[in-house]
C-alpha cells in the first residue's frame, strides 16, 4: 500500500515553550480510515495540523505524497489533504451555501463548468443542493457541519481529515455525518478522525492510532488496541461498552458468582471474603 503521510522523530514546540510532539513516527498508507486518539491536550491536532502545513516541525520531518511537507506550497497541500476543523463556524465565510463550496475549486484556478460540476455533486452528496441559495448561518447545526465538510471535499483531497465530527451533533446528525464519511472512504479516500469517541472509533476506524503526552502509545486495530490494558490506561481512555462486554462474557461464564458490572469493569471484583456484602 502507498504510503500518502508520514513523520519521523516529530517534534513540535509552540512559541510559548510548550512540547506538544515529542518524536512521532506514524505513516498512514492510502485508503485506511484511522482514529487519532487521546485525552485533552496529548497532541492528536496538533499533529494533525502538520499535515496539511499549518503547523511547521520544530525537528523531524512530515511527508505528504512522498515529498517533504516544508517543499510544499499551502495549495499543493490543499489538493492532497482536506481538513475540516472541529466547529464549522470557524471555517464557514461565504454568503450561500453554494459560493462556499464553490470557494476551494475556484481557488485552485478550475474552470468554471468544471467548478458548478463538482459543487452540484457534492451538495447532493450532503443533501443541499435545494438549500443552495441560503446564508449559511441559516442553516442547522448539522447541516452547517456537513457544508463545512462538502465545502474541503469540493477540492477531491486524497485526504480528509475531521476533527471530532460528531461534537455539537444529536444522534441523528452524528450518523449522517459518520455515513456521508464512510461513503468517501469506501470512495478511496484516506480518513483520519480525531476523536475522543471510542464508539465511533470501534464502529468506523479500521485503525487506532493512540497520543498521550505527545508521544505516540498505541497503533493497531481497535480490537487490538482497546484489548492492551497499559495503553488504554496511558492515554487515560476507556474501551466501548460493546467491546467491554464482549470481553466479559467469557469470565462471566467461567465465574457465576461475578456480576455483570464486575466483569465489564465497572466495578473492582469482589474479594472471596466480600461475597454478598454490597
Ligand atoms: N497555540 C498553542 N500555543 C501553546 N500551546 C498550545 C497551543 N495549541 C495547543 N497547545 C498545547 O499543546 C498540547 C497539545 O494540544 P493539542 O490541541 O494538540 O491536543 P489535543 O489532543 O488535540 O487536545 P483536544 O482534544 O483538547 O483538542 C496541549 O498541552 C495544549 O495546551
Amino acid at each position: 500500500m502507498t504510503v500518502i503521510l508520514r513523520t519521523s522523530g516529530l517534534v513540535h514546540r509552540y512559541p510559548d515553550g510548550r512540547e506538544a510532539l515529542s518524536g512521532v513516527d506514524v505513516e498512514i498508507h492510502q485508503g485506511e480510515f484511522v482514529a487519532i486518539v487521546g485525552q485533552n491536550g496529548s497532541g492528536k491536532t496538533t499533529l494533525a495540523k502538520h499535515f496539511n502545513g499549518l503547523l511547521r516541525a520544530t525537528a523531524g520531518t512530515v511527508e505528504v505524497a512522498g515529498e517533504l511537507v516544508r517543499r510544499q506550497s499551502t495549495v499543493e497541500l490543499a489538493r492532497v489533504i482536506g481538513y475540516c476543523y472541529q466547529n464549522p463556524d470557524h471555517q464557514i465565510f461565504a454568503p450561500t451555501v453554494r459560493d462556499e463550496v464553490r470557494f476551494g475549486p475556484a481557488h485552485l484556478g478550475l474552470d468554471e463548468t468544471e467548478i458548478d460540476r463538482r459543487t452540484e455533486q457534492i451538495l447532493a452528496l450532503v443533501d443541499l443542493l435545494d438549500r443552495q441559495d441560503e446564508y449559511p448561518f441559516n442553516l442547522g447545526r448539522g447541516e452547517r457541519q456537513k457544508l463545512a465538510v462538502a465545502s474541503v471535499l469540493a477540492i477531491e483531497p486524497s485526504v480528509l481529515i475531521v476533527d471530532e465530527p460528531t461534537t455539537g451533533l444529536d444522534w441523528r446528525g452524528g450518523e449522517a455525518m459518520m455515513g456521508l464519511v464512510d461513503e468517501l472512504n469506501r470512495r478511496s479516500t484516506t480518513v483520519i478522525v480525531i476523536t475522543h469517541d471510542m464508539n465511533l472509533v470501534a464502529e468506523h476506524a479500521r485503525r487506532v492510532v493512540v497520543m498521550a503526552g505527545g508521544r505516540k502509545v498505541g497503533d493497531g486495530t481497535p480490537q487490538d488496541v482497546f484489548a492492551q490494558e497499559e495503553v488504554m490506561r496511558l492515554a487515560h481512555l476507556r474501551p466501548p461498552q460493546a467491546f467491554r462486554i464482549s470481553q466479559a462474557l467469557p469470565r462471566l461464564f467461567a465465574s457465576p458468582t461475578m456480576s455483570a458490572r464486575e466483569a465489564t469493569g465497572h466495578l473492582p471484583a469482589r474479594m472471596p471474603g466480600q461475597l454478598g456484602k454490597r
